[in-house]
């Protein structure tokens, strides 16, 4: 079996949306499919309505699969203080063609202004492993945990762009929607996430700068977040860029030109995240000033290449091997 779901950028590319099937008769909700988490969670019927706002809502006693997990609860906190926390349901879930019949469903009462402000997102569907599922007090399996036993090939695929509609795939490689070879590099999971340790960079037509960057591919995350030394060395390279503290990054002139940023993923391989994604977003109604793409990983204990990166890659995951694939497209 395989599956396929397309992924609609927000605003500013703030994060993908794909649309999954919940329950009988299937309910279609927006999700995050987040491969820096573990949780698969939902706006859900159990919220106050004051913490709605045009999400599309789960509601187990509406769905003819719905069985409640007894005595399971979750909480989640993410790195920019949002939060979430609920109940759990055993329902059928899917993507495309691909369903998981009896898939934990955490199903929200409580969830932090950032998510009821984010009007098209009904709740996340995490990638990440699930030894950093929160749902107590037994921990459940992801979708892609379930799902690998059924699919063709036990991979999914991300393949985000810049202001267009990009795919997941689960179970296949489709190599129409790449250029070149895939590069496999081994992931350290011992923390949960996918990570895995980039050798070094370029920054523009500059020279190769070898330095290990310990990061994790977080589709989750909007930004790339580098080690503070790599970040001064980008920003050395943009006329007027500063750090603002009161902004909480780098920023610069809109009109600036930024140049590409360089990783290597292995020896021989390279993605480069074109300058334009690096200007993120204006930092105001004016639009003079810009946000910058590429932010410290200060506080976090390893660097996030979050969406601004991975857009420029078309990247496998590979769980059973522990690896992650990149190739350019
Ligand atoms: C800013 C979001 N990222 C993080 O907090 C994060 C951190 C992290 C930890 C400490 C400080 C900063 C970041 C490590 S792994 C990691 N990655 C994730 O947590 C991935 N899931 C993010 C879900 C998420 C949190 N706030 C949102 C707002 C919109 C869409 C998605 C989200």
């Amino acid at each position: 079996v395989t599956g396929s779901g397309v992924a609609s950028p927000q605003q500013y590319d703030v994060e993908y949306l794909t649309p999954i099937s919940v329950g009988t008769p299937p309910l279609v909700l927006n999700l995050n499919l987040d491969t820096g988490s573990s949780d698969l969670w939902v706006f859900s019927s159990e919220l106050p309505p004051s913490e709605i706002n045009g999400q599309t809502v789960y509601d187990p006693t509406k769905s003819t699969s719905a069985k409640k997990l007894e005595g399971a609860t979750w909480e989640i906190e993410y790195g920019d203080g949002s939060s979430s926390e609920g109940d759990v349901y055993i329902d059928s879930v899917a993507i495309g063609d691909l369903t998981v019949t009896a898939q934990a469903v955490q199903a929200a009462k409580n969830v932090s202004a950032e998510f009821t402000a984010d009007t098209n997102d009904d709740g996340l569907l995490g990638l990440a492993f699930n030894t950093i599922n929160t749902v107590q007090p037994t921990r459940q399996k992801t979708f892609y945990d379930n799902a690998q036993s059924i699919l063709d090939a036990p991979v999914f695929t991300a393949d985000l762009k810049d202001d267009a509609p990009g795919r997941y795939n689960f179970g296949y490689i489709d190599s129409s929607v790449y250029t070149g070879n895939i590069s496999y590099l081994p992931v350290d999971s011992s923390q949960g996430f996918w990570m895995f340790t980039s050798p070094g960079y370029a920054i523009g037509k500059g020279g190769y700068k070898i330095t290990e960057m310990k990061g994790i591919a977080d589709t989750g995350t909007t930004l790339l977040l580098l080690p503070t030394s790599v970040v001064v060395a980008y920003y050395k390279q943009v006329d007027g860029a500063r750090y603002e503290g009161t902004q909480g990054g780098y920023i610069f002139a809109c009109s600036a030109t930024l140049p590409d940023f360089v990783f290597a993923v292995g020896n021989n391989a390279r993605v480069t995240v074109p300058g334009k994604y690096i200007n993120y977003a204006p930092t105001d109604s004016s639009g003079t000033t810009c946000f910058g793409g590429i932010q410290k990983d200060i506080g976090i204990g390893f660097s996030i290449f979050g969406d601004v990166a991975l857009k420029a890659a078309f990247v496998v995951f590979d769980g059973p091997n522990q690896q992650l694939g990149w190739a350019a497209k």
